[in-house]
């Protein structure tokens, strides 16, 4: 079984660096007052990554909410990710330089390709690569990659993607794609791992939970970091960013997680198909 015991955990990426095993996404949140109450919530809950988009138009409020937060640079672990219509070698390099002014930041800590391209699938990784060497990004990753886009890709990249953000909650366990990542040394990171909302009220998880007096938004992120995967709730709600941060002082057993991984559904994917949501770039 893989131990987690605090929020401060992290996972030793392919390329060296240590990224926090839990951090916290910031998908639609765009307003101002309610993304500072968010923001200062999760740094109060001890979370230091943060998980942001070109394509979430809020690039600039976050790195300006964590700035004015006053944790220092060093302490936080900031992803972003290319945006589908910016993709392309010259189109990508301007797009980071302009998320690196929004975040305010001199260093992106993962950078992201959003969605597989069909047209500028390798001159998008030639971008990252350049700017992994030059220093502008700590580590370079992919997100929505399915085993034949990371196939692909490794036929012209000289660096291995560290990261694989992909749809994964006890609906859509993704346990083929899991199993590759972890024989090629990438990193599984969850996006939506409470399947936005749509597994919370799942009565096997329930039970366990009631079990642990927990919510089933902690059953499964523990699910998910006792699975060794990287994950990334999100949540506006200050009282719920706390209680998914709070998730240290319980352990789900071997069969619990095996319970868990057996709810899987093939209807279970909430988000879009990567081959789909893009068609034409
Ligand atoms: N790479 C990619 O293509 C994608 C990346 N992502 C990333 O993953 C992050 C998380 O995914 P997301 O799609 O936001 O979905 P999540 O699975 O994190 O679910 C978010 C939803 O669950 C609710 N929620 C959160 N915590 C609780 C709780 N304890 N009890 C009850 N309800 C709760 C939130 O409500 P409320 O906010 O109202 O509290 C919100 O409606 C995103 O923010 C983004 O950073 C997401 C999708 C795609
Ligand atoms: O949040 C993201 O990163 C996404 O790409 C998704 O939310 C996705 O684009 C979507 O579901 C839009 O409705």
């Amino acid at each position: 079984m893989i131990m987690v015991t605090s929020i401060k955990d992290t996972v030793r990426l392919n390329s060296g660096l240590d990224m926090p095993q839990h951090g916290f996404g910031v998908y639609l949140i765009t307003d101002e007052d309610r993304g500072r109450a968010a923001i200062d919530r999760a740094l109060e809950s001890g979370y230091r990554a943060f998980d942001t988009a070109q394509f979430y138009e809020n690039e600039a409020l976050v790195g300006q909410l964590l700035k004015e937060s006053g944790v220092p640079r060093k302490d936080l672990f900031i992803t972003t990710k290319v945006t589908n219509p910016k993709q392309g070698y010259d189109s990508t390099l301007k797009s980071v330089e302009q998320s690196l002014k929004d975040l305010q930041i001199e260093q992106i800590d993962l950078l992201l390709i959003h969605w597989p391209s069909k047209k500028h699938f390798f001159e998008t990784w030639k971008a990252f690569e350049k700017l992994y060497d030059e220093k502008l990004v700590r580590t370079i990753g992919v997100s929505n990659f399915e085993i034949h886009h990371l196939e692909k890709l490794a036929i012209k990249a000289n660096i291995k993607p560290a990261v694989d953000q992909m749809e994964i909650h006890p609906y859509f366990t993704q346990a083929a794609l899991r199993d590759y990542l972890k024989k090629n040394g990438i990193a599984a990171e969850a996006w939506s791992p409470l399947g936005r909302g749509a597994v919370l009220g799942d009565e096997t998880i329930g039970k366990i939970a009631g079990k642990y007096g927990k919510s089933a938004a902690q059953v499964i992120i523990r699910w998910h970091l006792q699975s060794g995967t990287i994950v990334i709730p999100k949540s506006q709600t200050p009282s719920r960013i706390a209680q998914n941060a709070n998730v240290y002082d319980f352990s789900l057993t071997d069969d619990e997680i095996k319970t868990i991984d057996a709810r899987d559904r093939s209807d279970g994917r909430t988000g879009p198909v990567p081959d789909k949501v893009y068609e034409e770039i």
